[in-house]
């Protein structure tokens, strides 16, 4: 039978660098990862695509994916939307093939109650003053909305303890490399969890 992937959630507080974390990793063509797309009812912002970055829903469509049990786990977020397409993480994981989710804390929170077997990493600021300075720069959020994101970056920070491993996010190479690790490390260890060296004894 087929080993199963593993599946990798990174999840942190909004600003973190969940997302530039992510497409540094993504970037290079030796990720063994598949990332899954989610779907989100949110606007595009300037140069995103449909398909690409996310799948764009109406509120609508997307209460009907969440009716339909199409969703692993779903969270409404600062007034949007999101969630992982089911389908597409049991058939890829089913493959053989790492699955790379990254969400927003309580879709994590969702995802370890399904998925107890996965890799929970926590994206952590160095600091909650450096979380606000990158949430102003990166520039995409409203006043209101910045306010907002930092009220629950605090109670984000208080679920580090569901994970497994906490990785500082205080430079995007070095932050990259830690999940690389953890990733890899995990591999190693489930070795032995999986009792998969078995097989190397029964062919002596
Ligand atoms: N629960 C959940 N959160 C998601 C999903 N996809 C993205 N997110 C999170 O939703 C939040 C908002 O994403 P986005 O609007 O792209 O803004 P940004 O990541 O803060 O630039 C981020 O914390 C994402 O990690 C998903 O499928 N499920
Ligand atoms: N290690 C880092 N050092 C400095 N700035 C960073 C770092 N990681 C991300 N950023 C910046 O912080 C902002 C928020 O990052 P983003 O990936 O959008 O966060 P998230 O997806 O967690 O909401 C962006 O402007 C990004 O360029």
């Amino acid at each position: 039978m087929q080993e199963k992937g593993l599946l990798i959630v990174l999840s942190g507080p909004s600003g973190v660098g969940k997302g530039t974390v992510r497409k540094e990793i993504f970037s290079h063509p030796d990720t063994a990862f598949e990332y899954s797309i989610s779907m989100t009812t949110r606007s595009p912002r300037e140069g995103e695509v449909d398909g690409v970055d996310y799948f764009f829903k109406s509120r609508a469509e997307f209460e009907e994916l969440i009716q339909q049990g199409k969703l692993l786990e779903y969270a409404e977020f600062v007034g949007n939307y999101y969630g992982t397409p089911v389908d597409y993480v049991r058939k890829t994981l089913d493959e053989g093939k790492d699955v790379f989710l990254e969400i927003e804390v309580k879709g994590a929170k969702q995802v370890r109650e399904k998925f107890p077997e996965g890799l929970f990493i926590f994206l952590m600021p160095p600091s909650l003053s450096e979380l606000k300075n990158r949430i102003v720069t990166r520039g995409t959020e409203t006043e209101e909305i910045i306010h907002n994101r930092m009220l629950t970056a605090r109670e984000e920070i208080e679920m580090m303890e569901l994970y497994d491993y906490v990785v500082e996010n205080d430079q995007v190479e070095l932050a990259c490399e830690r999940v690389k690790a953890i990733v890899m490390a995990e591999h190693c260890r489930r070795v032995r969890v999986e009792h998969r060296y078995k097989k190397l004894l029964e062919v002596e």
